[in-house]
């Protein structure tokens, strides 16, 4: 099943039970689904298996960053998974996104390919102690330009960048955007945080949302008050 909505809901779950349970509680015309480290470690891509059984588009989101041998044979065992969507870090560099690329441009169906640029719990600070003297919007701009440059589809960025990126690189470049927190929630580890509604306005594409969902008393409608506030 296709969904026209930009909420992608992240399972991030110790076991295939406790994120299946979750995926009970919410409807595959409403959301898709993101998959990401800690539930296909411990649950594989039989996890992957059942949420598409259950009707939802899934979103793996494993951040790849290798080689580009090594990232585009995962990139392609993603797509045989039949995935929506599967994701590799930025910071790999071209040959990595282009080789990535390749990979899937020979297949007669293939996932979005979209590159992490700057994780949204990382703010300026952070940044520094790793060797980028530089604001996460610079670094964010100069990753998703090379990202685009290589022929991927779009960018994990804050939606912070949107705005910026939405205007430089024009409306067909994905911008997916974690660190989306309603007004009332807590930021957890997240920094670099936005609202559903000014993520949305300031022109992502798909608003990745855990724990305000996943956490909540009633997660369904959780997401049907994001959804309502858009
Ligand atoms: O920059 C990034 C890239 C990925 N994520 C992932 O999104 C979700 C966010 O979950 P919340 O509970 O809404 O914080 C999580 O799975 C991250 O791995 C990200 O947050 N930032």
């Amino acid at each position: 099943m296709s969904s026209t909505s930009p909420i992608i809901v992240a399972l991030d779950f110790p076991d295939a039970p406790s994120a299946m349970n979750m995926a009970e509680q919410l409807d595959p015309a409403r959301c898709r689904v993101k998959v990401g480290k800690e539930l296909f470690t411990s649950s594989g891509p039989a996890v992957v298996e059942a949420l598409q059984h259950k009707g939802f588009e899934v979103f793996l989101d494993l951040k790849f960053h290798d080689i580009p041998n090594t990232t585009a044979s995962a990139v392609q065992a993603a797509a045989e998974l039949g995935v929506w969507m599967v994701n590799v870090h930025a910071a790999g560099g071209r040959r990595m996104m282009a080789a990535c690329r390749d990979i899937l441009e020979r297949r007669s169906t293939r996932p979005l390919l979209t590159a992490v640029t700057i994780l949204t719990s990382l703010e300026q600070e952070d940044l520094q102690e790793v060797g980028v003297d530089i604001e996460p919007m610079v670094q964010v701009q100069r990753l998703a330009r090379l990202t685009q440059d290589c022929g991927l589809d779009g960018v994990v960025c804050s939606a912070r960048e949107a705005k910026a990126l939405r205007h430089a690189l024009g409306d067909e470049f994905l911008l997916v955007t974690p660190g989306i927190r309603p007004a009332e929630s807590s930021a957890d580890d997240q920094k670099r945080i936005v609202t559903p509604a000014q993520a949305l306005e300031n022109g992502s594409s798909y608003l990745v949302v855990g724990r305000p969902i996943t956490k909540a008393e009633e997660p369904g409608q959780a997401l049907e008050a994001i959804l309502a506030s858009l």
